[in-house]
């Protein structure tokens, strides 16, 4: 199925407090709503999901995708959430109702690893391992050498997602107190065993929670030293990504150069491949940066032209493939004789 990429722009206020278009301490909640809900329900039900925040530095990314400052209230404290902890808790929330409101037996099983991409090379924040690697499964990629966490419910997705954001790499600019200055890739895998009767349907799905790090003008955040070559990788992973999205919206059965970084590479799924996927475009309020605005806008509206090819991951096992071929003949019979009764006397074939 054929699903474009969403595209949600929220705006920051010049400095925090300052509130002109939107309630700010309600916004998390509202885009969460438009945007996150049916990627997370989505995931449930075997579809891959990818959610992430895109825009110049200090535009507002992590305060989405995470929450307030400190870590601690962005993760723990319900009304400071952003959309990583508020799609976590969905999740769980879900997978618990269908499991008390199945009419068989429902079970579900959650891993997590959490990745930067810093200065070019893939780091475990869960764990010491700086030389990750991605592997191409078929359509799939998958980071090898990440550390790979159970998680069975909410608290234990918080957990693991402090200990990440305490690991990630993060310094001061002129722009950004608390910059981060990595693209920061939450990954959890999902997967659901339902039997109702004869039929057994497993399902599986991935879901991507992604704060980007913001692209730098070296005027404006004056960095140097250390933090202008951080901004160097930054600017250029970036570029790639935004190269990646023009081509995909200009002509995608042209050949898309993913492998040109990390980011698209690890993305390769959520950018017109099979996956629902939802960009946060942040933009930053002052008329001092309209020119990073605009082309934040630009890269926007590529977004929102890129359809992908969405799939439910679905496997019937056992017997169940012979169950529900016998439920779609009965259901065939059930339909011609339907019909045969009724007066329009329109003919059905098998
Ligand atoms: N909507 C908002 N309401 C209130 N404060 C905000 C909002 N968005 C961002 N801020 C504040 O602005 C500052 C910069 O935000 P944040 O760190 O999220 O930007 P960023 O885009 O992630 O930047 P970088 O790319 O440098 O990491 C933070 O102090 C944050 O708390």
């Amino acid at each position: 199925m054929a699903e474009y990429m969403r595209v949600t722009v929220r705006i920051r206020p010049i400095e925090p407090g300052q509130t002109p278009f939107l309630s700010f301490d309600n916004a998390t909640e509202e885009v969460f709503v438009a945007t996150g809900k049916r990627i997370v329900e989505g995931c449930v039900e075997g579809y891959n999901g990818t959610m992430f925040a895109y825009g110049q530095t200090g535009s507002g990314k992590t305060h989405t995708m995470l929450g307030a400052e400190p870590i601690e209230q962005g993760l723990y404290h319900e009304q400071n959430r952003g959309i990583i902890p508020r799609a976590v808790q969905h999740l769980f929330e879900l997978l618990q109702e269908k499991k008390s409101k199945s009419a068989g037996e429902f079970n579900y099983v959650a891993h997590a690893r959490f990745v930067e991409l810093y200065k070019d090379e893939l780091h475990d924040l869960l764990g010491p391992n700086n030389q990750l690697k991605l592997r191409d499964y078929g359509e799939d990629v998958v980071v090898t050498g990440a550390e790979e966490r159970q998680i069975d419910c909410t608290q234990d997705a918080l957990n693991i997602l402090k200990l990440g954001f305490d690991n990630r790499k993060v310094g001061g600019t002129a722009m950004n107190q608390h910059s981060s200055r990595s693209h920061a890739i939450f990954i959890m895998n999902i997967e659901t065993k339902e039997t109702v009767g004869n039929f057994t349907t497993k399902r599986k799905s991935q879901l991507n929670l992604v704060d980007l790090a913001g692209s730098e003008k070296q005027q404006s955040a004056r960095s140097s030293g250390e933090r202008f070559k951080e901004a160097t990788h930054i600017n250029g992973s970036l570029s790639v990504l935004g190269r990646v999205i023009r081509s995909l919206a200009a002509n995608p059965s042209k050949y898309i150069s993913y492998r040109d970084s990390y980011l698209t590479h690890i993305l390769r799924n959520s950018l017109g491949g099979n996956s629902r996927t939802v960009v946060i475009v942040n933009v930053h309020q002052n008329p001092e940066y309209a020119s990073d605005t605009i082309s934040s806008f630009a890269f926007a509206e590529s977004c929102s032209k890129i359809t992908n090819r969405v799939k439910v991951n679905e496997d019937l096992e056992g017997d169940s493939l012979t169950a529900w071929k016998e439920e779609v003949k009965r259901l065939k019979g059930e339909l011609i004789a339907a019909h045969n009764n009724s007066k329009l006397g329109k003919s059905i074939t098998e």
